[in-house]
């Protein structure tokens, strides 16, 4: 039993990806942590299943894995890769495609082998919908929360891209706690289904610079729905204008937003290898079983 799968990522943000409308794997998360692995595995940030609709009105049903094992929401850098895997192994002629997610339909454009336009759909604000823990929703939203971490107070502005996001603002991305802050908020207790948290340094009105520490992952050199969350964040805050270039570790993304409409993500891909793989070869029997 081999299967079949694409290495691609989105400005250094790398994903195995895997068409699971023509093959037959099993998802367990132990067997993802497996093939995540830099050294054991394939080494990827999140794994990406693509597989037939379950609704009409969608082309794909797009199911994301990050390294850790679990099932996530959205991948903004994988939805890119998403429309030209699919593009690149024949499963549609479309330049325009619905794509069916677990926080709901995105709609990537690809306008030549390697640029995809995504429709991001509607950032959202209120706490419940992050999820974030406040003691009282207040009826007007204020921009940012104070939240206790590593015996400081932090600013937090938070931002549900389809899935749930933390935004800090920085004097210098370089210097920033990344390394000790990013855990520490991920998993923190108001947060309940940990938090992905960009660090990000406004550099003029069109231009901000981010490092994003993501939920079940860590450090990567890219993050597209990150990207979003800082652009929103800072618009909404009145210190940027509707077009963003967000420039990450891996290279710039450019991110349009008009209040109360939804976001636009414009960004590269690139498939780096194809391969085949037997998931047998990962499995590790349970304790109970082992001689
Ligand atoms: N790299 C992604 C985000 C992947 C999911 C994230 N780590 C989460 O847990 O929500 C992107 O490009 O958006």
């Amino acid at each position: 039993m081999r299967i079949q799968f694409s290495k691609m990522h989105g400005l250094g943000n790398d994903f195995m990806v895997i068409d699971l409308v023509t093959q037959r794997m099993p998802l367990h998360p132990e067997l993802i942590r497996r093939l995540a692995h830099r050294n054991f595995g394939i080494g990827f940030d999140q794994m990406l299943i693509v597989e037939a609709p379950e609704r009409p009105d969608v082309d794909f049903k797009y199911r994301i894995f990050n390294a850790d094992g679990s099932e996530v929401e959205q991948c903004g850098n994988g939805v890119r890769c998403f429309a030209r895997f699919v593009h690149e192994r024949h499963l549609t002629k479309k330049a325009k495609i619905r794509v069916e997610t677990k926080s709901g339909v995105v709609e990537p454009e690809i306008n030549n082998q390697a640029w995809v336009r995504v429709n991001m759909g509607e950032p959202r604000f209120l706490p419940d919908d992050i999820p974030f823990k406040v003691e009282e929703q207040s009826p007007q939203l204020p921009d940012s929360y104070p939240v206790e971490a590593l015996g400081q107070t932090v600013e937090l502005d938070v931002v549900n891209m389809g899935n749930p996001h933390a935004v800090l603002l920085v004097d210098d991305i370089h210097t920033a706690p990344v390394d000790t802050l990013g855990p520490v908020l991920e998993s923190h207790v108001r947060f309940p289904q940990r938090v992905n948290v960009g660090f990000m340094q406004i550099v003029n009105r069109g231009e901000v610079r981010l490092r994003v520490f993501e939920r079940g992952v860590g450090e990567t050199l890219a993050c597209g729905t990150g990207a979003c969350a800082a652009a929103v964040s800072g618009i909404r805050r009145g210190l940027l204008d509707p077009e963003v270039r967000v420039y990450l570790a891996g290279g710039p993304l450019l991110i349009q937003w008009q209040p109360n409409d939804v976001v636009w993500m414009t960004g590269p891909t690139a498939t780096t290898f194809e391969g085949t793989f037997n998931p047998y070869d990962f499995y590790v029997p349970e304790q109970n079983e082992e001689q």
